[in-house]
């Protein structure tokens, strides 16, 4: 497959401050891609750039085979976008909105009509699609405003923080309409969330961001893999016995008592096991208990980004200093 987006030393400053710091990075043609940070990292600077609405101070980027510099025409007619801030009219109907988008982009009435129908199905607004929008709910706006964007029939969905403030429930609501226009419509989607396990759950690829730049990029499981694997739980008959034992075995990286059981960290949990299994009762041991856990998206963020997603400022540069410290003390 293709690539849908390429940024090219991507950068944006606002006076002193580098918003967007020399990025670069691909999409994939039909791929759902996470783009994730904290607040003020760089996340709309880079959608407003790649959707044509900011320049960039330096560096470009290509979006559907268009360079946004160049060529943002391209750019605009072969994108959809849903910014952070609700742009529909309030005073219209949700159909209104559909048909005054469909209008912005010279779309035949006929056609228009045809999508519009298709669309508000799509996003469960066929019912509320005649009432004014000002009593619509956040959520509701919120697909109103997908629906919209897709009048065009884009290749590329750009979408700033669909979910934010929203219920858990049309949270979800909102992933299943993404993953369907990635299904059924073979779409690309940039997407930029601060909901790690958003990401984690619904992004092909995810890239991480902050201060303007991407401090990480690949696919959840990469970025799990990427900090130092599973943790393999173990009770075992002697631990002290285990613990020798298991020190040098592949794929184990490191071992540990804590709180009275083992804790071993490997490379890849599933595929470790049943070689610790098998060295341990060859060696006449028995195990009576054994546990993997995967790392979760937030150790992934934390480990990049020195910081947990919620507490964004505090001491977040010690935090950092303190896990490189703690890590490499581990060897
Ligand atoms: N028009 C502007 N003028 C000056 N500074 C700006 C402007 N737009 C953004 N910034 C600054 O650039 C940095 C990146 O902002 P940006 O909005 O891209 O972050 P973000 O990751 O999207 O965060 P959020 O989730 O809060 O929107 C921030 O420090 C912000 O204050």
């Amino acid at each position: 497959m293709g690539e849908a987006i390429k940024a090219i030393n991507l950068t944006k400053a606002f006076g002193k401050l580098v918003a967007v710091d020399h990025i670069n990075f691909e999409v994939r043609e039909e791929e759902i891609f996470g783009f994730l940070g904290p607040n003020g990292a760089g996340k709309s600077t880079t959608i407003k750039m790649l959707t044509t609405v900011l320049k960039p101070t330096e560096g470009t980027a290509i979006v559907n085979g268009y360079d946004i510099i160049k060529d943002p025409a391209g750019v605009r007619r072969s994108i959809g976008v849903v910014p952070q801030e609700f742009t529909a009219d309030e005073d219209l109907t949700g159909w209104e909105n559909m048909m005054m988008m469909a209008g912005l982009y010279g779309i035949n009435k006929d056609v228009a009509k045809e999508r519009a129908k298709e669309l508000l199905d799509m996003v469960e607004l066929t019912q509320a699609m005649n009432r004014k929008v000002e009593t619509y709910s956040g959520g509701m706006r919120r697909r109103l405003e997908i629906a919209m964007s897709l009048i065009s029939r884009p290749k590329i969905l750009f979408l700033d923080e669909p979910t934010l403030g929203l219920d858990a429930q049309t949270r979800n609501a909102i992933w299943n309409y993404i993953m369907k226009l990635k299904r059924e419509y073979g779409m690309t989607i940039f997407v930029t969330t601060h909901y790690l396990e958003e990401a984690d759950l619904y992004a092909d690829r995810i890239a991480i961001i902050d201060h303007g730049k991407i401090l990480a990029i690949g696919s959840p499981k990469e970025l799990k893999e990427s900090i130092g694997g599973d943790v393999v739980t173990l009770t075992t008959s002697n631990d002290d016995e285990a613990m020798k034992l298991l020190q040098n075995l592949d794929g184990v990286l490191d071992v540990k008592k804590v709180d009275g059981m083992l804790r071993i960290k490997a490379k890849n949990g599933e595929e470790t096991a049943p070689q610790i299994l098998e060295r341990l009762i060859k060696n006449g041991l028995k195990v009576s208990r054994m546990s993997i856990t995967k790392p979760t998206m937030d150790e992934v963020y934390m480990e990049y980004t020195g910081r947990k997603m919620r507490d964004e400022e505090g001491d977040s540069r010690e935090a950092f200093l303190m896990r490189r410290t703690l890590r490499r003390a581990r060897g």
